[in-house]
């Protein structure tokens, strides 16, 4: 694996130029997309008689899709967006008394596949996996069951809707939970805040880098400012997938497309920043609950599709995606060359 960043944290409030460690090759920040609905991203109401076969088209073409009457009440949305603001609002000596620990996963940092790329990115970020107590109190000595609170009010919503969701994405592959050895809620999933400052030279800055998700898949919740891109791979461009009020993007992550056999693209995703708009995006990662193994579903299995992937469990798949980055998948995949040091 590459070597950590060891560069101090940067107080990006104060920078008024972009500094060479954040400076890219220039960032095309005219994606199409916006008024032409063939090359949109589909917005999908949950309600809708169709939806398994919206999914399918959805997931198979563009590996992401927003949803529309999904049931998690605006102010549950609202609270999290606060609660975000407040965290990474404060100043950085306050943040980093719940720094990520170098071998841990959850607390305040940088993104986590920082060390695969040569820039650093515009961006702070803090995970949550069970209960944000501990970082939570050393952050708000006097008052930490606040921000604990609002992080269990979403937490309650998205394991509601991961299993709706599930039950859809499968009915969609023509499959039941039946089909799978799990059920939901998972122990192991993340929420991880985003937040993007103001940014001086936003077209050469890049607030989080290309990358697949290594989840079943992601429920993103981004307010009102745009900034999250999916890449449409058939013309190689970068889509923006603009804020509708209310409604919630789901990216198809990388062990739904070992679930799917294949058939099922994950949607390769990066986020850009802005000259006048703070961001923050909200991310609930979904996956399955530890030491089961996800394999492709046995009914899109038969002599004339193989399995493509071997079973893999969440933790095993995030230890090749820390390793490997976007050469995990290949990782696990049957009959591709093994590649040194990887788990049996
Ligand atoms: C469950 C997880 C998925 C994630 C790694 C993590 O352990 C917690 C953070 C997640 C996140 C969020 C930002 C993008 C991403 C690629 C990253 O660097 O950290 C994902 C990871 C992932 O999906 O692989
Ligand atoms: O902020 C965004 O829109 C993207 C965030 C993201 O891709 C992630 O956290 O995995
Ligand atoms: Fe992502």
């Amino acid at each position: 694996m590459p070597s950590m960043v060891t560069e101090p944290y940067l107080e990006f409030d104060s920078m008024t130029e972009l500094p060479d460690s954040h400076a890219w090759a220039p960032i095309d920040h005219d994606p199409v997309g916006r008024d032409n609905m063939e090359e949109a991203v589909p917005v999908i109401d949950l309600e809708d008689p169709n939806v398994f076969s919206r999914m399918a088209d959805a997931c198979r073409s563009w590996g992401a899709f927003q949803v529309t009457n999904h049931g998690v009440p605006p102010d549950v949305l609202d609270g999290i967006e606060r609660a975000g603001m407040d965290l990474f609002s404060l100043p950085l000596e306050r943040k980093l008394r719940a720094a990520r620990s170098p071998d841990g996963v959850t607390g305040y940092g940088v993104a986590r596949i920082a060390p695969f790329f040569p820039k650093r990115m515009w961006s702070e970020g803090f995970t949550v996996i069970g209960s944000p107590a501990d970082h939570s109190r050393q952050i708000w000595p006097h008052d930490y069951s606040f921000f604990c609170d609002i992080i269990d009010d979403y937490k309650k919503e998205m394991e509601r809707l991961t299993s709706k969701l599930m039950g859809l994405i499968l009915g969609s592959l023509g499959a039941t939970k039946d089909d799978t050895n799990w059920e939901s809620p998972s122990d192991c999933d993340a929420i991880q805040l985003n937040y993007y400052p103001i940014c001086p030279d936003p077209d050469r800055a890049m607030g989080l880098a290309p990358h697949t998700d290594s989840t079943l898949f992601t429920i993103l919740y981004q307010s009102n400012i745009s900034g999250l891109q999916v890449l449409e791979e058939s013309s190689a461009t970068w889509i923006e997938v603009p804020p509708l009020c209310g409604a919630l993007v789901i990216i198809v992550g990388d062990l739904l497309h070992i679930l799917s056999n294949g058939a099922y693209a994950s949607g390769l995703h990066r986020a850009v920043v802005n000259r006048t708009r703070h961001r923050l995006s909200v991310v609930y990662l979904h996956g399955p609950p530890s030491g089961v193994r996800v394999r492709p579903l046995p009914g899109l299995v038969d002599a004339d599709r193989p399995p493509l992937y071997r079973p893999v469990t969440w933790s095993e798949y995030l230890g090749a995606k820390a390793k490997y980055f976007d050469k995990a998948l290949s990782c696990v995949r049957i009959c591709a060359p093994p590649m040194k040091g990887l788990m049996a």
